[in-house]
């Protein structure tokens, strides 16, 4: 089969508590911008390609609030909801089963917390997983970093790392039989799940905008990203 005959999917998974953020709910529901983070991913991934099934994980007792949340936001975007585990891995699994088990193409696994991907990157990681099979979004790091070991550190060569974000796309056989592997404490991301399994990680250049919503200050960035947007609305995203 050709890569243009190859069908895109996407699992946004948003199975997790976000105990970091300390918020009153969970983060992938809080307002940024008016609306909350989850329908901003949504949108982001809807508007790269309108055609693409989406799949959102969530945690069984969120599922009434999303849905309370959809009908209070009037959001009608097509999804489908599935319900998450007690770890990213066993969110991504069930969001995986719930694609169809023939289906061949290339999936997209991307944290609901990360509202800020654009189409640049949603085309890179794209092309490269339906070429190369994988395909990881990561970025330089803009900080030099010391490694930690007892109570001494000591500085390492920063061009040797990346950090690495979401989306995360690879052909979505082989995503499958890497999460039918026994889950490890040590996959922290699909990327390392598919490492496991032995196939090569091939990154592709993520953005310092395309950040995680993680702790709090992050929502004022995502509030400056956002009103940037609103000033700019045909401007590049910020490059790094
Ligand atoms: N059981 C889980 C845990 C995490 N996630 C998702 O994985 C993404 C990245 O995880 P992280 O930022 O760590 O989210 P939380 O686990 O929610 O945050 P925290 O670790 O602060 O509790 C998030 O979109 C989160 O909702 C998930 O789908 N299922
Ligand atoms: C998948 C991920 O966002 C890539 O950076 C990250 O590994 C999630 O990590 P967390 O420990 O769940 O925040």
């Amino acid at each position: 089969m050709s890569s243009s005959e190859l069908k895109k999917y996407a699992i946004i998974v948003a199975g997790g508590s976000g105990s970091r953020m300390q918020a009153a709910q969970p983060k992938q529901f809080l307002p940024i911008g008016g609306e909350p983070v989850l329908m901003h991913t949504l949108r982001r991934f809807h508007a790269f390609d309108p055609t693409m099934p989406l799949v959102l994980v969530l945690p069984q007792a969120e599922v009434k609030t999303w849905q309370g949340l959809c009908g209070d936001y009037s959001f009608t975007l097509p999804h489908q909801v599935v319900v998450g585990g007690t770890s990213r891995f066993q969110s991504v699994k069930n969001g995986l089963a719930a694609l169809d088990q023939e289906q061949d193409g290339v999936v997209a696994v991307h944290d609901g917390v990360r509202p800020f991907v654009d189409n640049a990157i949603l085309q890179a990681a794209y092309n490269k997983a339906f070429a190369q099979g994988t395909a990881v979004v990561a970025v330089s790091l803009k900080d030099s970093i010391r490694r930690v070991r007892g109570g001494s550190s000591k500085a390492v060569d920063r061009s040797a790392y990346r950090l690495v974000q979401t989306p995360q796309c690879f052909r979505l056989p082989l995503l499958r039989r890497a999460y039918a592997q026994p889950e490890s404490p040590l996959f922290t991301d699909d990327a390392s799940v598919v490492e496991r399994f032995g196939h090569k990680i091939h990154l592709v250049e993520g953005s310092f905008k395309n950040i995680k919503l993680t702790t709090p200050e992050d929502l004022l960035l995502a509030e400056a990203f956002l009103q940037q947007e609103k000033n700019q609305p045909s401007a590049e995203p910020l490059k790094k």
